[in-house]
C-alpha cells in the first residue's frame, strides 16, 4: 500500500531551484536509498516530506498522520559533552505524553525502554550519551525515533562517522525494522546501501528511480567500503541496465 505520493515537486531557496518536478511514491513496505551528489537536494526532499518546508509547487500527499513519521536527523553526534542518558534522549521522542515539563509517566518510560530494547540498547539506558560508541549514539537516536510507533522512517546519512563494522550493523538493524516499518535513508554509502535498499532515488535536481527487487544483489560488503571501479563492476553484474544520463 502507498503511504507517500510525491507528484510534479519543485523547490527553490530564494531564487536557486534545488527539486524540480520530482514524482515519488513509496510504499508500507519499502527499503528506499537516496542516493546523489553533494547538494544534490536529497535533504531538502526529506525536509519537505516532514512537513518541515512547503514546496512551491507540486504536492505531497501522506497517507499516514505526521506523528507517523520518524526522523533521524544528520550529525546526532553534535554536543555529546551534554550530561543527558540515553534513557533521557529516548524519552524526548514521545510525542503524545502528557508529562511533558514534571518528568514522564510509568508508561513513556517502559515504551522508550522498549525501544531502546528493539535497537539492542537497553543495557546502556542509564549511560551518558557521550560515553557511547558513534554506532551505539545512533542506535538510541533511531530508538527515539522509534518511540512514536512511526509507520515510515527517515535518516539522513544514519551511518556518516561511523566505523564500516558499525555502519554494517546499522543497516542490519534498519533491516530488521523494516520487516514492520518503511525505512527511507539518505546516504553516500552506495556499496552497503545497495545491499539492503528495496528501490533507489538518484536526486541530483531531477530524480531518477531505480527498482532492485528483481535483481541479484552480489556485492560483496563483509570487510570494507568498494572503490567506485569495483562498484561499477559489481553494478553490471547485477545487470542493472540504465539508459539515462545522471
Ligand atoms: N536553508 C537553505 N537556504 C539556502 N540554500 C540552501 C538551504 N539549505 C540547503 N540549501 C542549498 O540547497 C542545495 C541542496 O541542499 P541539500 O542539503 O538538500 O543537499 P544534499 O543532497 O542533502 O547535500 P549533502 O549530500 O551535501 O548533504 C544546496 O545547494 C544547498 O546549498
Amino acid at each position: 500500500m502507498e503511504i507517500i505520493n510525491i507528484s510534479n515537486l519543485s523547490y527553490r531557496y530564494h531564487k536557486t531551484d534545488v527539486l524540480e518536478n520530482i514524482n515519488l511514491s513509496i510504499s508500507e513496505n519499502d527499503f528506499l536509498a537516496i542516493i546523489g551528489p553533494n547538494g544534490g537536494g536529497k535533504s531538502t526532499l526529506l525536509k519537505l516530506i516532514l512537513g518541515l518546508l512547503t514546496p512551491q509547487s507540486g504536492k505531497i500527499e501522506k497517507k499516514i498522520k505526521n506523528n507517523q513519521v520518524g526522523y533521524v536527523p544528520q550529525n546526532t553526534n553534535l554536543n555529546t559533552d551534554f550530561p543527558i542518558t540515553a534513557l533521557e534522549i529516548v524519552l524526548m521522542g514521545h510525542t503524545t505524553s502528557k508529562k511533558k515539563i514534571f518528568g514522564y509517566s510509568k508508561e513513556d518510560i517502559s515504551c522508550a525502554m522498549s525501544s531502546l530494547e528493539k535497537v539492542g540498547m537497553a543495557k546502556f539506558a542509564k549511560s551518558k550519551i557521550g560515553d557511547l560508541s558513534g554506532g551505539q549514539r545512533q542506535r538510541v537516536f533511531i530508538a527515539r525515533a522509534l518511540c512514536s510507533n512511526p509507520k515510515i522512517m527517515l535518516l539522513d546519512e544514519p551511518t556518516a562517522s561511523i566505523d564500516v563494522k558499525g555502519q554494517k550493523e546499522i543497516y542490519e538493524l534498519l533491516k530488521e525494522l523494516n520487516k514492520s516499518i518503511c525505512i527511507v535513508v539518505v546516504s553516500h554509502d552506495i556499496s552497503v546501501l545497495l545491499n539492503y535498499a528495496k528501490n533507489v532515488a538518484h536526486i541530483n535536481k531531477n530524480l531518477v528511480y531505480h527498482s532492485l527487487e528483481n535483481i541479484e544483489k552480489n556485492i560483496d560488503t563483509q570487510n570494507e567500503h568498494l572503490c567506485e571501479v569495483e562498484l561499477l563492476s559489481a553494478l553490471g553484474k547485477t545487470q542493472i541496465c540504465c539508459n539515462h544520463n545522471h
